[in-house]
Parts: C-alpha cells; structure tokens; sequence
C-alpha cells in the first residue's frame, strides 16, 4: 500500500501542492488527473525519490520513503516516464538498461506478442517505429519486471483504441499490481479504479 500524507511540493515559481493526502490500496489503479503543468508527473517522481518534497510523508508497504530506504522501495517500483524517454534507441537496448534476467528477457518478448509489436523489438531502432509502437515496446518491457507497484505516466499518450485495449487485456491478467498513473485520456481514466484530482 502506498500512503501520502500531508505532501507539500514546490517549485522556486509553483507550488505542486499543499498538504496533499491520499493512499493507495494493494492491487488498485488510481489515475493523479488535472489539467497540465499541475504536477502529476511531479507526484510520480515524488513516489520514486527523484524529487523531494519540502514536508509530508510517504510510505510504502509501511516503510518510511528515505535515504536509507529509497533503493529498497524503487526495487519494488518500475515508472514508465512520460513519452517513453528513455536514453535507449531499442528494444535490446532496453533489456541491457534494465539488467534483464533471462527469464524477464523471455517475459519482455511476451508482453510485445501480446500489444502487437513483437517485430518492433530486438535491435530495430527506435527512430524506424512510430511513438504508439515505441511506447507499447517500454510498456512491455516495465511489465516484464513484475513489480508490484507499476508508476505509469501517460501511458497511452501516443495508442489508439485498439492499443489500449490490448493493454486493458494485458494488464487485467496480471494480479495484485498496484498502478499509480497519469492520463489526459478518458479511456485510461475510466478504466483506473479511481481518479485523485490534483
Ligand atoms: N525540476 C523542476 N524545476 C522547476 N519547475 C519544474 C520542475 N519540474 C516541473 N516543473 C514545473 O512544475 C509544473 C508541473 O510539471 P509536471 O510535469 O509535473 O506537470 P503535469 O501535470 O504532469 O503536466 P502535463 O499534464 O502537461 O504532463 C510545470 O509548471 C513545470 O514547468
């Protein structure tokens, strides 16, 4: 379970938000709405320890998000960042970013079957796909990691329909992951459990 209690973000010319205070139920699937530039993938990068809140506080599973305990916390995370930017051109690139064992390897292949790009991944370049195919290619590769807390900001920016149900059928096999995310769109948006509006 993650629990946010009483988080104040700031930038030197925004303030993100003010005693802000939500939790996270194991297995639920909660989408951090509001119009842009409000903060939602700032609260993402508040989960993973990125940026640093000036107060509050965030559990995980009941232990206190730190210094001491942020590497142990992130393990147990995978965060697909906004417009799959990632400093790979790849899908074996991304293997090797993300020190894929064999076996997730084998999952990472799986998971492209199952979104329909399985010829986008190996060594084809990134700039011979379009964004949707590279973005279901990340999405493939954070699921096959199998963390229980699955950060996903914009995930279906770049997918049409037909994607997107492919990903509701992905992710409805998979059991117990708790997804926090962010979206624009209402498809997403209708298919979390919730809606924390910032
Ligand atoms: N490191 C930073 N330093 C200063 N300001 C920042 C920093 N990161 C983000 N901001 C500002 O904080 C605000 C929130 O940004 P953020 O990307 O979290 O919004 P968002 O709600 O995810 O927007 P969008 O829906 O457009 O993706 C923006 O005005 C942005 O310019």
């Amino acid at each position: 379970m993650i629990k946010c209690e009483k988080i104040n973000l700031s930038f030197p010319r925004q303030v993100i938000c003010e005693n802000l205070s939500f939790d996270v139920l194991r297995g639920e699937s909660i989408c951090l709405s509001g119009p842009s530039g409000k903060g939602k993938s700032s609260l993402l990068k508040v989960l993973m320890g990125f940026l640093i809140p000036q107060s509050g506080r965030i559990q995980i599973d009941g232990v206190e998000l730190n210094s001491t305990t942020i590497m142990a916390i992130r393990n147990k995370m995978i965060w697909l960042p906004q417009n799959s930017n990632l400093p790979v051109d790849s899908a074996n690139e991304l293997v090797d970013l993300l020190q894929m064992k064999p076996e997730q390897v084998e999952s990472f292949q799986l998971f492209q079957d199952r979104l329909g790009v399985r010829e986008c991944g190996g060594n084809k370049s990134f700039t011979e796909i379009s964004g949707g195919e590279k973005q279901r290619i990340v999405l493939s590769a954070c699921l096959s990691l199998d963390r229980p807390i699955i950060l996903l900001d914009e995930p279906v920016s770049a997918l049409d329909d037909h994607s997107i149900d492919l990903l509701f059928a992905t992710l409805d096999s998979l059991s117990n992951k708790t997804i926090v995310s962010t979206s624009h769109n209402k498809k997403w948006i209708n298919y979390c459990n919730r809606t924390i509006e910032l």
